[in-house]
């Protein structure tokens, strides 16, 4: 059938448009963009001290020129959780994971030291040994003398930055807290747990879960930093008094660095600053929680919807292409504020996507539907009068210049005006629509196009159509109408007819749209005059 809309490629922009969406996706640029967006929101974080935030005490460079190189004897970790009596709770975040080989007294010290504090949090994490993995825990004496053991695994995202953690994870099941929670838990007063046997498995993998993200802020680190060696001073005995304490190495190439949102472009960031941090967001409530997936889809299937509503169809065509962008940007305001007031990270790029490929989408398919309102007639669903001379004019001189004939067919429905005297105009109205379907079927090769030209009469252009083509055509149709045998009492035949014009040739220099349709015109009155129901070919 031969489409009076021009542009039918336009339909397939929403699915190039989809196809865009799911190559972004695909290719992380939308998740890279939810990094920028997160880190960003952060920047603009300020964190303000607070008489509850941990002190922190640091193997730092000054602690390792005083004391000498590292490992420190373990009798020294003995002496300093000892000064740490009056805590509140202890992060003892350094790793002492193998036994001392020369003999376990400093071993026994330590645990006895750490026993005698009894809010000491020692770390565990994963590690792999071949094709094993495994904990990693303190050895078995100062584990059990700890109050609780808490997990230090942090997750790397995509591009290397540590932006999120899990509050619960383990080998098989996820029954450690996290180092941070463990230490909290601990500063609450909650009771120590029993101490779970390791576990060494071959087919269990790391489990995590109850994801946040670390509330780093920026601007001045809100906690205080004391280095080692001074925190053994027996004068300090007293700043640990109800403070939260964690200890763990921040000297550069010593302990563990990390990139953050906040030191991507320094050295990095201590895993005993990250913690600092975590444990700063578990006392105020301030931890980020990410919306999951199927609240952030619900979310953004609702946002489309209330601009579907809100931009109902008289809405301009520019409203609807700025609309939509307009809501992916507040999208994003509206997910740093979140993140910055109420704590809850939604994730906005893929959001801000599927909203501009909806906008572009619903603008697409508005466009093409206005275009079909513009080109086509309303009750036939034929070509309208207008498009007709959009392709006829253009036509003329394409053949022109090609030397190739076209035909223009002109017919107009015999008696129809005592048709719908007799019958009523929405009989009428049927007949049209009938004539059209035949008009559709008669006339489907390509460049053919029928056209509704106004009231009762119709008009076909047939580029490259002899004369003889298009009176073999026209003919065929006018018979075709005629058998359908359409009744019409005021009619001769007792059924709806036509008569038709045929213009056909050449076009020469000189020949307009509106000549051929005068020549087409005239042949029709003669068709008329000789009784009607016959196809008339224009003399030129
Ligand atoms: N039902 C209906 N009738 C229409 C429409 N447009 C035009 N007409 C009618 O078509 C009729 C055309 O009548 P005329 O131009 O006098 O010609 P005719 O009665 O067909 O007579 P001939 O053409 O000489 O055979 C008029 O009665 C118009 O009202 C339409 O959209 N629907």
């Amino acid at each position: 059938m031969p489409s009076p809309i021009k542009h039918r490629s336009y339909q397939l922009l929403p699915l190039l448009a989809g196809l865009l969406g799911l190559l972004l996706a695909l290719t992380g640029t939308v998740q890279r963009l939810d990094y920028w967006f997160y880190d960003a929101a952060l920047s603009r974080h300020v964190l303000h001290k607070s008489a509850d935030d941990p002190i922190l005490i640091e193997v730092d460079n000054r602690s390792l020129a005083e004391m000498g190189s590292w490992p420190w004897p373990r009798e020294l970790h003995a002496r300093l959780i000892d000064q740490l009596q009056y805590a509140k709770a202890v992060g003892l975040d350094i790793a002492l994971a193998e036994s001392t080989l020369a003999s376990n007294k400093p071993d026994q010290s330590l645990a006895a030291a750490i026993r005698r504090n009894g809010k000491v949090v020692s770390p565990v994490f994963p590690e792999s040994a071949g094709d094993t993995l495994t904990e990693t825990r303190p050895i078995p004496l100062l584990a059990a003398a700890s109050n609780r053991l808490g997990h230090t695994d942090f997750e790397r995202d995509n591009d290397g930055v540590i932006r999120r953690t899990y509050l619960m994870a383990g080998l098989g099941t996820p029954d450690f807290p996290g180092f941070a929670k463990a230490v909290h838990e601990v500063a609450q007063g909650l009771p120590a747990p029993a101490l779970k046997l390791p576990f060494h498995a071959n087919d269990e993998s790391w489990v995590r879960d109850d994801e946040v993200l670390v509330p780093f802020g920026n601007g001045a680190e809100p906690f205080e930093r004391m280095s080692y060696i001074d925190a053994l001073s027996n004068a300090e005995r007293e700043t640990f008094r109800d403070r939260i304490v964690l200890i763990g190495v921040t000297a550069a190439g010593l302990g563990d660095m990390h990139t953050t949102p906040i030191s991507a472009n320094s050295a990095g960031m201590p895993g005993v600053v990250i913690n600092a941090y975590l444990l700063r967001g578990l006392q105020d409530n301030s931890l980020i929680r990410p919306l999951s997936l199927l609240r952030q889809g619900l979310l953004t299937l609702l946002l489309i919807v209330a601009l579907d509503y809100l931009l109902s169809p008289w809405s301009r065509q520019r409203t609807v292409l700025l609309a939509y962008p307009a809501a992916a940007l507040l999208v994003a305001v509206g997910s740093m504020l979140l993140l910055n007031q109420g704590h809850v990270w939604f994730a906005p790029a893929s959001t801000m996507l599927v909203l501009t490929l909806a906008g572009l989408t619903r603008f697409i398919i508005r466009q093409a539907s206005l275009q079909t309102l513009a080109t086509t007639d309303g009750l036939t669903q034929l070509a309208n009068r207008r498009h007709f001379d959009e392709v006829f004019i253009p036509a003329i001189e394409r053949q022109r210049n090609a030397q190739q004939p076209l035909a223009f067919i002109l017919l107009d429905i015999d008696h129809f005006k005592l048709y719908n005297d007799q019958y009523g105009h929405y009989a009428g109205d049927v007949v049209l629509k009938r004539v059209a379907h035949v008009l559709r079927e008669s006339f489907q090769r390509k460049g053919e196009l029928p056209a509704r030209l106004g009231g009762e009469e119709f008009g076909v252009l047939m580029p490259g159509a002899t004369m003889q083509d298009a009176v073999d055509a026209a003919e065929t149709f006018r018979q075709r109408l005629e058998d359908l045998d359409l009744p019409h009492d005021g009619s001769p035949l007792q059924k709806v007819t036509c008569s038709i014009g045929v213009a056909a040739r050449i076009p020469q220099q000189g020949d307009t749209a509106q000549r051929i349709y005068e020549e087409a015109d005239g042949a029709l009155y003669i068709a008329k005059r000789s009784g009607r129901n016959v196809v008339s070919p224009a003399s030129s």
